[in-house]
């Protein structure tokens, strides 16, 4: 709705009614400096309000069968392909001169929401559960599965729309009710997709979405005693954080966090697919996706040819504003987030680290409007240490690294040579090295002569610091219920 000055102004989304908010936080257009939107101030009295209505819907919501819910869910995946453009075009505009092009909101994002409620509408359909006798004692014995109860949902910028769904859709089809907080930076599709829920057929108060602050609103919601699980995606300081503060009330936990990625190249690889492959895992939504690789080692014996023919595909990459339909990347999320990417590069520097190309070393290229935004050329570095922050911490920008290896032994030890192990690529023609290299990363995914290839129905996470727990169609029916063991004796 139209707010002060005409902007849009945001409201919670509560018991299936929109309400404002006592206070407002401003939406800042980078680029401009100017409000772009207000976004709610949220805090513990909208957060009770919310933990009120999900507690009063789930008797209902969780009593229907796993069909009636399923059909919710496929016709708000249908209402929302049928606003496609309209949210790809918000969601390109929300991370605005700040990021998304159009292209990868209306080829990526908005789809893969779409598919989220159509996935978990399908998969909620197709779970069985154990049983097992024990003859000698005259027992059998089986599992059921319930809802937990209201399960609260925390996402971030990079991908909000995409990622939020990816929560609100599992959790909903296995009958919990939910409370939902998206990125106070990136609201407004989550703020869209309320105004479908109740023509989709969605009770009120199944889906309620609080906007505002980690540290207001997160806190107060992955802190309340009724709520007893946590979906987080995000950086893993607030990790820490949730996990400190669910501690006390023993909170089911689902962390996905942070990456630093290796693509391992070796010397019987596909150049032509590997480069713009790895151009893209490096580059695309301006290296701000978990997945994205930061990390290349490459086999000694095509190690110059490699770097050659992928600083040029680099340069390739265009840069652009991002409602440009052949922009491949747009600007970063913030001035801050954009410095801190910049600082990354400027200790590459002081370490002795060559800038083969992007910042510092070409020139971008934008509208005068656009001179002042937040944008960054796909920046790509060599000579630099295994210890060089720039390899061990995650940067979530256009930047990734390029160094030598010679053995395969050497290549995975240095590349699980990190706190973090979400996801990596290996590149060869070998399908036993593939297979072998593959079992040997320590990495929650990993994708072999391709990158970015989702198999829904699969484990999606990380090990080490990059997260707990797995979401995919078995792990988040198991992580969004809780199991019962039943022995009968007969
Ligand atoms: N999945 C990933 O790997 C992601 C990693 N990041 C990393 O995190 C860095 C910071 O990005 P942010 O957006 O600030 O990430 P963040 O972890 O602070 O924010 C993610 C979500 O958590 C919420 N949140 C923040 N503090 C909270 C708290 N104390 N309690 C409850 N909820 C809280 C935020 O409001 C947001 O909705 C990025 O530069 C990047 O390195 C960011 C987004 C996604
Ligand atoms: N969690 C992130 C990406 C997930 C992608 C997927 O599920 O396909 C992230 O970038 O934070």
């Amino acid at each position: 709705m139209a707010g002060r000055g005409g902007l849009l102004m945001l409201e919670n989304f509560i018991g299936g009614k929109f309400l404002p908010c006592s206070s407002y936080l401003d939406s800042y257009d980078p680029s401009t400096g100017e409000v772009y939107c207000h976004v709610p101030n949220s805090g513990k009295e909208e957060v009770e309000a919310a933990v009120e209505a999900a507690r009063a819907a789930f008797p209902g919501w969780s009593s229907r069968s796993p069909q009636e819910r399923s059909q919710v869910l496929q016709r708000l995946a249908d209402l929302l392909e049928q606003s496609l453009e309209e949210l790809a075009q918000a969601e390109s505009k929300d991370q605005g001169e700040r990021g998304k092009t159009i292209t990868l909101a209306r080829t990526m994002d908005i789809p893969r929401a779409v598919h989220n409620f159509r996935f978990f509408a399908s998969s909620i359909l197709h779970h069985t559960s154990e049983c097992t006798q024990m003859d000698h004692l005259g027992c059998l014995h089986y599992t059921v599965r319930a809802p937990v109860g209201i399960a609260a949902l925390i996402s971030p910028w990079n991908l909000p729309l995409y990622l939020l769904t990816w929560k609100i859709a599992p959790a909903i089809a296995a009958g919990n009710t939910v409370i939902a907080k998206p990125s106070e930076l990136t609201s407004v599709t989550a703020w869209m997709m309320c105004r479908l829920l109740e023509k989709a057929g969605v009770p009120p108060g199944v889906v309620n979405i609080v906007f505002g602050t980690g540290p207001r609103v997160g806190e107060a919601l992955v802190s309340h005693p009724e709520v007893p699980l946590i979906s987080f995606t995000g950086s893993q300081p607030t990790a820490e954080r949730i996990t400190q503060l669910s501690a006390p009330h023993c909170k089911k936990l689902s962390l996905e966090l942070g990456g630093k990625n290796p693509a391992v190249i070796f010397e019987d690889a596909n150049l032509a697919e590997c480069i713009p492959t790895t151009v893209r895992s490096s580059f695309a939504n301006q290296g701000e996706i978990c997945l994205c690789t930061s990390r290349i080692f490459v086999q000694r014996s095509i190690y110059s040819e490699f770097l050659k023919r992928f600083v040029e595909a680099a340069r390739m990459w265009k840069v652009g504003i991002p409602s440009d339909p052949s922009a491949d990347m747009g600007a970063l999320i913030s001035k801050a987030h954009l410095e801190k990417v910049r600082s990354y590069i400027k200790k590459a520097r002081m370490e002795g680290a060559q800038i083969l190309c992007g910042e510092g070393v070409d020139k971008l290229n934008l509208p005068p409007r656009n001179q002042a935004g937040y944008f960054m050329l796909p920046t790509v570095i060599t000579d630099v240490k295994d210890e060089s922050c720039c390899m061990k911490e995650e940067i979530f920008g256009p930047v990734t690294c390029v160094v030598p290896f010679d053995s395969e032994e050497e290549v995975i030890q240095r590349a699980n040579n990190v706190k973090y192990g979400l996801a990596a690529t290996v590149w060869s023609g070998n399908v036993g090295r593939v297979h072998r290299v593959a079992k040997k990363l320590q990495s929650g995914l990993v994708w072999t002569n391709c990158w970015l290839i989702r198999e829904l129905n699969l484990p999606f996470g990380g090990m080490k610091s990059s997260g707990v727990g797995r979401e995919g169609a078995k792990d988040s029916y198991e992580f969004f219920t809780e199991v019962k063991t039943i022995t009968v004796k007969h």
